[in-house]
């Protein structure tokens, strides 16, 4: 288990080789909690992430009445209380590191006959709410962030809401799963269109879980999501594939530590999710999917990644939303491919768990890579990576990030901050080490 404050990551003791399974999707395991309590009857879950993200949305549940056995080795088993069944929190319901938890929650809880407020920690008490209590507010809900548009989230009891016809401001999962969870509570029909696709984990489970949810193309990057409010989620058995998140720190190990040949297994694929596999592809890289199959709804592959050389290249923006979480890793193939590669379109990532723009330009400079920071993105020239001490600013995609950077270092590199590697990946340095890579912590 991984909770300390730093970690030091050396150049790998070998190629990473043999096969390994990640942990259980987060966006998933945080649906599946939800989706399961508010289910009529006993729902069990496997392949649970046990990460602290996700462990702040199970607490919420149990603090407002809700009964679950576990998680114990990914399973979970949950007595559903029914949509109208939640009771008042006597606390602050603390949502950690996790943006997913409290946009989600607050789409919850907005539609509830009681009060509540949502707290979370030092990096979560700065990101940006007011994207999800504005449409929240236009269905006739009573919340409210602080001045300045951060946590907490103040939440006063309805008795009911009204349906809307909603323009995602950007290409947002979160906020569109947060109106969508309203909207089950809606006296009406809600719709949400996105500009661009966004990870669909809450459409394809709301159907899992026996909720009509349709989705309609409008042109080939916008879609329609509908639901109609006054339904019922009826308890099932749901399999949580490996997180592609996860997996992605070990596509690319594998593909800048020379030799390396190494299997994750059982991945989620959904192709709101594999913008990485293009990514990396379109620098070179020889990935392959094994098998690929359907789990619980969603499809799911073994991937097979292969280390050759990395060569530059311009991302295509379009991807941006389908790897949004692994561009702090992608950085790190730049850093090592040959030749320049540019990321543009990605200001969302400075408003994630860190300005993760920013923290990575700082970091990459630390240890010797040459980038320019740009407002929506950055400019790496790729090179060797002489090492040094980094800050990974309360971010655990940037700690992992650079612990992959290690890998291929001169001099090591030293993550100051990493604590919150266990919020999405608790084992991250156990796996990691047991592949071939050299992390102390
Ligand atoms: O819906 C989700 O589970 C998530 C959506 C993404 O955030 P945005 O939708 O805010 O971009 C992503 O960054 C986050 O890790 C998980
Ligand atoms: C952005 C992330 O999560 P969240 O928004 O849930 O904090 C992430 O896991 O990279």
């Amino acid at each position: 288990m991984t909770a300390k404050a730093t970690l030091t990551s050396r150049a790998a003791n070998h190629s990473l080789l043999g096969s390994l399974r990640v942990p259980g999707d987060k966006s998933m395991s945080h649906r599946a909690v939800m989706f399961s309590s508010l289910a009529e009857g006993t729902s069990h879950v496997t392949g649970l992430l046990e990460g602290e993200d996700v462990m702040a949305t199970l607490a919420a549940f149990r603090a407002m009445g809700v009964t679950a056995e576990g998680p114990d080795n990914g399973a979970l088993t949950v007595h559903g209380v029914g949509m109208n069944g939640l009771q008042a929190p006597e606390s602050d319901l603390d949502m950690g590191n996790s943006g997913t938890a409290m946009r989600l929650m607050a789409g919850i809880l907005a539609a509830q006959r009681f009060a509540s407020k949502l707290i979370g920690d030092e990096s979560l008490t700065k990101r940006p709410m007011r994207r999800v209590t504005v449409p929240l507010t236009s269905m006739g809900a009573r919340c409210a962030t602080d001045d300045n548009g951060c946590p907490p989230i103040h939440i006063r009891g309805v008795e009911k809401l009204e349906p809307i016809t909603y323009k995602l401001p950007m290409a947002s999962a979160q906020i569109k799963s947060a109106v969508l969870l309203a909207g089950l509570y809606a006296d009406g029909e809600t719709s949400v269109t996105e500009p661009a696709p966004t990870r669909d984990h809450t459409e394809r489970m709301l159907k899992a879980y026996g909720y009509q949810c349709q989705s309609e193309k409008v042109s080939d990057t916008v879609t329609t999501i509908r639901v109609k409010g006054g339904g019922k989620l009826t308890a099932t058995d749901i399999d949580i594939p490996a997180d592609i998140s996860s997996a992605a720190f070990f596509m690319v190990a594998a593909s800048i530590v020379p030799g390396s040949r190494l299997l994750l297994e059982h991945v989620c694929v959904n192709p709101t999710r594999t913008g990485i596999i293009d990514i990396l592809k379109a620098m070179g890289a020889d990935i392959k999917l094994i098998n690929p199959r359907a789990v619980g709804g969603e499809p799911v592959a073994d991937i097979q990644v292969s280390y050759v050389g990395l060569k530059g290249c311009e991302i295509d923006p379009e991807l941006v939303p389908l790897a949004i979480d692994e561009f702090p890793v992608i950085c790190i193939a730049a850093a090592c491919a040959e030749g320049q590669t540019t990321v543009s379109g990605a200001e969302e990532l400075r408003h994630k768990e860190s300005d993760r723009i920013s923290a990575m330009v700082e970091g990459m400079r630390a240890i010797g890579v040459d980038v320019e920071e740009r407002r929506d993105g950055m400019l790496i020239t790729g090179g060797k990576i002489a090492g040094g001490t980094v800050e990974s600013y309360h971010d655990h995609r940037i700690a992992m990030s650079f612990a992959i950077a290690g890998a291929v270092s001169e001099n090591g590199v030293l993550i100051n901050g990493a604590e919150t590697v266990a919020t999405s990946f608790p084992n991250f340095v156990e796996l990691a080490n047991a592949a071939g890579l050299s992390i102390d912590d």
